[in-house]
């Protein structure tokens, strides 16, 4: 990427939905299209293993020692909303190491339709469905559906076995989304996987010159998390406050 100063503050780019999306692969497919144009890195959450940063270095689509692992130990959207300390250290110890990168890709835990990233710690976020969680999911809004930079709808090959009509969720997601983009993909569908590098390039162009703003998609929704030491066996709750908010 052509750049006339000394930078090491990456373009970080964030990719959240909902458990076994597609979001790894997502990751795996933007490295393959764009790691011989650009340096990239990436940032995996889990909330006990590093499962995912395995998967991608055994994919051998970047260089492994450009993976890096945060073990959340909690729900995953605590790492990428409440508190994004840790995945914000991993974030720029990876910048340092291999200064100057273009792009670090941070991938979310798989968490519910809600769960969004903080704009402190990516400059621009990709929601992820797929069309094997159901035609109808685009139509349930949430501010990753709503809100993200993109909207992906993925696994399209998967379509015809599952009876979804792709063009019809993502018009859904347009419907939802007030003009902003939604990409159907497959990694299986190579047109759609250049789009889907156009995108990222084009973002990467409009961070670098200065014209995209990082937007906040909104604070989750109220939601329940299991407590087993909880009178109710657990605690309904929102995100819309921050200080002193912890998860079990
Ligand atoms: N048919 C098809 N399968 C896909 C596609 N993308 C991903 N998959 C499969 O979907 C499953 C889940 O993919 P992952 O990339 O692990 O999903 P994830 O969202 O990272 O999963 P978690 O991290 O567990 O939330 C795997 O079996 C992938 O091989 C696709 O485009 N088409």
């Amino acid at each position: 990427m052509p750049d006339s100063a000394p930078r090491t503050r990456s373009f970080r780019l964030g990719v959240a939905g909902p458990v076994g999306t597609g979001k790894s692969s997502l990751i795996a497919t933007v490295c393959q299209a764009l790691a011989d144009d650009l340096e990239l890195g990436v940032i995996t959450n889990d909330i006990f293993t590093d499962e995912d940063a395995r998967m991608l270095k055994a994919a051998g689509v970047l260089d492994a020692e450009r993976i890096r692992a945060v073990e959340t130990g909690a729900c995953p959207h605590t790492a990428i909303r409440d508190d994004v300390t840790e995945n914000l250290l991993a974030v720029e110890d990876l910048e340092r190491d291999f200064a100057p990168l273009d792009v670090v890709l941070v991938e979310s835990g798989g968490d519910n339709l809600t769960a969004t990233f903080s704009p402190a710690l990516v400059d621009a976020q990709i929601f992820v469905l797929d069309v094997a969680g159901g035609g109808d999911v685009a139509r349930k809004g949430g501010p990753g559906i709503g809100r993200a930079d993109l909207l992906v709808v993925n696994k399209t090959d998967l379509a015809p076995y599952v009876g979804v009509d792709v063009a019809a969720m993502v018009d859904d997601g347009l419907a939802a989304r007030e003009g902003r983009p939604v990409l159907a993909l497959s990694r299986h569908d190579q047109a759609s996987v250049g789009r889907l590098r156009e995108w990222v390039l084009s973002m990467l162009e409009a961070h670098v010159s200065g014209r995209h703003t990082p937007v906040d998609p909104g604070p989750m929704a109220p939601h329940f998390h299991a407590d087993p030491d909880h009178p109710d066996g657990g605690l309904t709750h929102t995100h819309a406050h921050v200080p002193g908010h912890t998860h079990r």
